[in-house]
């Protein structure tokens, strides 16, 4: 969709930016450049559209060289978000949005209902915020109206340069999950340009991290944290990079344990008789169909049915969720363990020693020694790791 071939940028004082420059992204693929300042990131981003030319080399734009394409009609196919937004302060929400439609000609009714459409998918309602002036909103919801703007005329491709730098963390991570939630929906090909390594790893499907006006790596978040090509990318990503492998490894179902499983409808005799011969201390409940129910422990069966007996889950995860999720979810739930679910149907728990085997698991299917990637030291508290299973789940539990 989006391929650079050799491109290198001289500024006219002989700086460098950019130097001999290849690489490629796929039609609906959110790429994040990503390195310290200075290394050529934004310069790469803006000769896209074309707000800076190449020296030497050529972008091609769904195959065909853009330095062919007449700039302006070029910058109609590419939403551009940076950073502080640059709204124009004399227009309303509704009317920044509209900017595109406008240029584009479309009539007033079909831009305002495309513009109401967009702020509501990024959370904007536009009957409260759609009159206000950009003064008269805090950074996070300023953040969203230049996503918005971005997307008004559906543009094929989104350029984006620090869009969430401005924000304080709290806001950042928010507006990080809505435009995941976004970009599911849109499927755009996104260049997201960041300093932020963690930000480049929650967002991109891949990343390209850069040296001084190269590419220094190019692929997969869990691919670069785990086995970084360069000593440089190495230093870049830092010697936590086995915990920022937590947010890229999804749980599966090979990770998990197979506590015992009553019915919610059963003698609770029956199911303390279960745990009593096989010496666990807690089962999973299920309903009659199969759905998660929650859990009872040992030693609390004492009449009645499993049903009179069984605590609720706090908090469960979907196969598929990073192992970050399970292993927060753990953490505020002081839990010993977590429920993983596939769709409804329970799959599995997950405990501080199977996440660090998953974590282990996916260093090594990239090759790399555990250790030397970081996953060899202990992610979550060591005690009782060894015989989670013998944990209570929360602080309830016991
Ligand atoms: N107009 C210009 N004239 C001369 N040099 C420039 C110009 N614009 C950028 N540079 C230089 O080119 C290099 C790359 O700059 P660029 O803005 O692309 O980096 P970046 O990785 O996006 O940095 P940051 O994260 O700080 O925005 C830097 O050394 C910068 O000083």
């Amino acid at each position: 969709m989006i391929r650079f071939e050799n491109v290198t940028k001289r500024y006219p004082d002989g700086t460098t930016a950019v130097d001999d420059l290849s690489f490629e992204v796929r039609e609906g693929e959110l790429v994040t450049l990503v390195g310290p300042s200075g290394c050529g990131k934004t310069t790469t981003m803006k000769m896209v559209n074309r707000l800076i030319e190449p020296t030497a080399g050529r972008i091609l734009l769904d195959g065909e060289d853009i330095a062919r394409t007449d700039p302006v009609r070029l910058r109609r196919g590419i939403g551009y978000v940076i950073q502080n937004v640059g709204l124009f302060p004399h227009k309303t929400v509704l009317e920044n949005t509209e900017t595109v439609p406008h240029l584009l000609g479309w009539t007033r009714a079909k831009r305002r209902a495309r513009a109401a459409e967009l702020l509501e998918l990024v959370g904007l309602d536009p009957s409260v915020h759609g009159a206000r002036y950009p003064e008269q909103l805090s950074g996070g919801q300023r953040q969203r109206v230049g996503v918005a703007r971005a997307l008004a005329a559906d543009p094929p491709v989104l350029l984006m340069d620090e869009p969430f730098g401005a924000v304080d963390p709290v806001v950042r991570e928010r507006l990080q999950s809505e435009f995941l939630r976004l970009q599911e929906q849109v499927r755009k090909t996104v260049l997201f340009v960041t300093h932020d390594i963690e930000e480049a790893v929650r967002l991109g499907d891949r990343m390209a991290v850069f040296g001084p006006g190269r590419i220094e790596q190019y692929d997969t978040p869990a691919t670069v944290l785990g086995s970084p090509a360069t000593p440089y990318v190495a230093d870049f990503v830092g010697s936590d990079r086995g915990l920022k492998r937590l947010s890229v490894t999804p749980v599966e179902a090979a990770d998990l344990e197979h506590p015992p499983v009553v019915r919610a409808g059963s003698p609770a005799a029956e199911a303390a008789a279960l745990l009593a011969k096989q010496g666990d201390p807690y089962a999973v409940v299920l309903d009659d169909d199969g759905g998660l129910r929650g859990y009872v422990a040992a030693g609390t069966l004492t009449s009645g049915t499993v049903a009179d007996h069984t605590r609720r889950l706090e908090a469960w995860v979907p196969v598929g969720s990073p192992l970050k999720r399970a292993f927060s979810a753990m953490l505020q739930h002081d839990a010993g363990w977590i429920a993983v679910v596939d769709g409804d149907r329970f799959a599995g728990v997950l405990t501080p020693a199977t996440l660090h085997a998953a974590l282990r698991r996916s260093v090594n299917e990239d090759g790399e020694d555990g250790d030397e990637a970081g996953a060899g030291q202990p992610v979550a508290a060591p005690a009782g790791a060894g015989d989670n299973r013998r944990t209570e789940p929360d602080a309830e539990a016991s």
